[in-house]
């Protein structure tokens, strides 16, 4: 192919026509919106993917059609790029751009605008694998997506109905096949094999684990979490809650990562299940966040988000490369976002250097990089670890002098293979949690008391533009309206312990407001003052503020 293939583009554009008057955004998640709306945006995603793989020598590209925690009407769709990361910045306009032609003429006309501006060689080839997940919109989706790949003649792979860091590692793993980085085998039975492998190492020789619950928000990390327990065999029993995939409106409905992390309570079908001091997680929709939790003797619900799992994981790994006589030649950091409780952000940056950027996978992603060893999470439970590609060299060649050393430098090797590198992914997050709980002899009491939570509230304001709010120093000031900062900041200074910052959302019309502060009632109406403000300072109509609001 010299050219572009118009004629096999125009005669499949045409069955995928884009709606007058709809706007699609590549934002923060992909495009994400109710799922029947998503059939031409699919089929020029398809396009699109084909021509990032021709631009990158025909490396593979991955395509995830997923609306991950949203409600089970939402779909959405993300690309990967070949390391198994996100899809590089720049092009995510291309992605809106494309998305956005009104007619099948238009569409082309920014298809040969996009290959020459870009060189796009078209000559080289497209590949690309792809997958879905659980919801009833998918099939009709996926065959959109297909018609994209067709037009451009690219070789797909469809990768089924699986979770999305099993895509990222796919995408890895075709990319990294048979050079000295290999990934691993690319299958989905390549992942569960690599994870499970090196858990059992990582657990060989301690006590029994105690049986773990897992709140699989009937999604597709029911499917994975089953295959996996099967590879686990007795090293670790697995209950497996929340497995109904094929029941209409049950997908994170009162259930999964954020339910649970959103309402800070028990999903109530586990009430009956998990006994107290029994340690249970939550998956969400498309298994890339966890969150940890459980009851003690009082029956109090107590959470471990993805701050207390980046403390307990990064305390684990510096111990680690201490006891490995590592620890002046590989450096631990942790990245974070403003939504990082206080408690946590105070309680690792005593004893590590800690980043804080704005909200987003890909600038925690990216900042973790510069560390040695770098460790992300959203306080969300989205995160993993990244080891530098120095610091792996480092691992291999590494001579230790005594035989605790050699111990230690096994564990490190080991917890590279059971930690997804590419992307936040919740069984293998949850199987990094339970190695450090077996080697710690921690319950989740002992976890939680790592740190105290500061009681926090996450408010959303509905206002008529929230692209009037600006922030700067990472998300946690406002220069935009002019002079709401000054005000919020002011506000904030009569709470004991008060933080709270305002940011637009990302990935849904609102404006988000957190706050946080000593106590329970403080944080609340700090929360719900904040909300007011905001409400009132962009104009809101009276007659419609929320009643809570102060
Ligand atoms: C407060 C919060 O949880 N925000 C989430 C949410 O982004 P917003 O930009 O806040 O809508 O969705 C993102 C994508 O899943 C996730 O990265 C982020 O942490
Ligand atoms: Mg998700």
């Amino acid at each position: 192919m010299t050219s572009l293939p118009v004629d096999a583009i125009k005669a499949l554009a045409d069955q995928h026509p884009k709606p007058p008057n709809v706007v699609f955004q590549y934002g923060t998640a992909g495009f994400r919106t109710l799922g029947h709306a998503l059939d031409p945006v699919m089929f020029r995603v398809g396009i699109l993917a084909a021509l990032r793989s021709k631009r990158l020598d025909g490396k593979t590209i991955g395509v995830m059609v997923t609306a991950s925690h949203n409600p089970e009407p939402d779909n959405g769709v993300k690309l990967v790029d070949p390391r198994g990361e996100m899809l590089e910045a720049a092009w995510e306009a291309h992605a809106t751009n494309l998305a956005n032609a009104p007619t099948t003429d238009a569409l082309i006309v920014a298809l040969e605008a996009l290959v020459q501006n870009l060189r796009i060689d078209l000559s080289k080839p497209a590949r690309v694998v792809y997958a879905r997940d659980t919801r009833p919109s998918g099939p009709a989706l996926i065959a959109s997506l297909e018609d994209g790949f067709k037009a451009m003649g690219a070789e797909a792979r469809n990768a089924g109905v699986t979770t999305t860091p099993v895509l990222h590692y796919l995408v890895k793993a075709i990319n990294t096949k048979g050079t000295k980085d290999s990934y691993g085998d690319d299958s989905e039975e390549g992942y569960l094999q690599k994870l499970s492998t090196a858990f059992k190492k990582l657990v060989a020789g301690k006590p029994a684990i105690p049986p773990l619950v897992i709140d699989c928000a009937n999604g597709v990390g029911a499917i994975l979490a089953e295959k996996l327990a099967k590879h686990l065999g007795d090293t670790i029993p697995l209950i497996l809650q929340n497995t109904a995939i094929d029941t209409l409106g049950a997908l994170n409905n009162a259930c999964g990562a954020d339910y649970v992390k959103t309402s800070q309570k028990l999903p109530p079908s586990l009430s009956s299940v998990l006994k107290p001091g029994q340690r249970a997680c939550s998956l969400d929709g498309d298994a890339d966040r966890l969150i940890y939790y459980y009851l003690d003797d009082r029956g109090q619900f107590h959470m471990l988000d993805g701050d207390k799992i980046a403390a307990l994981v990064a305390a684990f790994i510096v111990d680690l490369t201490k006891s490995a006589g590592l620890d002046d030649q590989i450096q631990v950091g942790i990245v974070q976002t403003a939504y990082a409780n206080g408690g946590s952000t105070k309680y690792l940056s005593e004893r590590l250097p800690v980043k804080c950027v704005p909200t987003g996978v890909k600038h925690l992603h990216h900042a973790a990089e510069h560390y040695d060893i770098g460790v992300y999470f959203e306080a969300n439970g989205h995160g993993t670890v990244l080891f530098s590609p120095d610091t792996l060299e480092k691992l291999s060649t590494y001579q230790p002098s005594t035989p605790a050393q050699s111990t230690a430098l096994n564990h490190l090797i080991n917890l590279t293979n059971v930690i997804n590198q590419t992307v936040g992914d919740a069984l293998s997050d949850m199987l990094l949690v339970e190695v450090v709980l077996a080697h710690r002899s921690y319950t989740g009491v002992e976890w939680d008391s790592l740190y105290v939570d500061l009681p926090n509230r996450l408010v959303k304001v509905v206002v008529a533009d929230r692209n009037l709010f600006k922030t700067e120093d990472a998300e946690r000031r406002l220069v935009s309206p002019p002079g709401l900062q000054a005000k919020l900041d002011e506000l904030v200074r009569r709470y004991e312990g008060g933080r709270a910052f305002v940011r637009p959302s990302g990935t849904e019309d609102v404006v988000r407001v957190y706050a946080e502060a000593a106590v329970r009632a403080q944080a609340d109406e700090l929360a719900f003052r904040v909300a007011g403000l905001v409400y009132d300072e962009v104009g809101g109509d009276p007659a419609k503020r929320p009643s809570e609001f102060l």
